[in-house]
């Protein structure tokens, strides 16, 4: 698997260094691109990374912000990938940013996902992407024993799919596999040993069994303990 592993002395130093290295991404495809979207991860790891790039100076206003993926609960759950995204990133100067929700009022997912697609259709390819990986190599919402697993790691997958799976305690939706691939860059932030030690564990290992494998082709993975 052909990516860029980056091992950082601490998780400080990672922050900076990634949210720097997300900036210029989109600075750079804001230079030749009238709009430019980032999609980015919910869960415990990337709210300092969040703190620091939304605070970078760069033409917010111009930028689309959505989430990889999201848990099918409301805003005001404590598992609410958007409350992170309000609290932590769309705030100071990338306040001005415009935000395509993963999450409507409808009790399943599978109500809402044309309408929550159809924005994010218009604004694709995604310019940068960062993910997150579970210690059982999900990214996204793109499980490892999933219903729709298969249909999300197919190239012809749609742009977004519910998924359920044994490991997510709520149902969720994804961005697919095809749109994660399709950013022209990529990052993974992983903290720990024990998350090194299963992607080092996975290598070779087919999508269905690793879904990381999946997006890492060409990523940038960024490493502390
Ligand atoms: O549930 C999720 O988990 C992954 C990994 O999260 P972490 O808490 O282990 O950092 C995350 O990337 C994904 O967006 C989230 O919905």
């Amino acid at each position: 698997m052909n990516y860029e592993f980056i091992e950082y002395q601490d998780r400080e130093m990672l922050v900076i260094d990634l949210a720097n290295q997300m900036a210029g991404d989109l600075r750079a495809a804001l230079g030749h691109e009238d709009r430019v979207a980032l999609a980015v991860p919910g869960g415990t790891s990337p709210g300092p990374v969040f703190d620091h790039l939304c605070a970078v100076d760069l033409d917010w206003s111009r930028v689309d912000v959505l989430l990889t993926d999201e848990r099918w609960v409301p805003e005001d759950h404590p598992r609410s990938n958007t409350a992170l995204l309000r609290e932590r990133l769309l705030v100071d100067r990338a306040a001005k940013a415009r935000y395509l929700p993963l999450y409507a009022d409808a009790p399943e997912p599978e109500g809402a996902l044309d309408a929550l697609a159809a924005p994010i259709a218009a604004e694709l390819p995604l310019a940068v992407v960062l993910l997150g990986m579970g210690a059982d190599l999900h990214t996204a919402s793109i499980f490892p024993g999933a219903d729709l697993l298969e249909e999300a790691l197919s190239p012809k997958a749609p742009i977004l799919l519910p998924m359920r799976a044994p490991g997510a305690p709520e149902p969720r939706i994804t961005l697919t596999a095809p749109v994660l691939n399709g950013a022209l860059r990529k990052h993974v932030l992983i903290y720990g040993d024990e998350k090194r030690a299963v992607l080092e564990g996975a290598r070779g290992k087919p999508p269905a069994e690793a879904p990381i494998n999946a997006v890492l082709s060409d990523a940038v993975v960024h490493w502390a303990a």
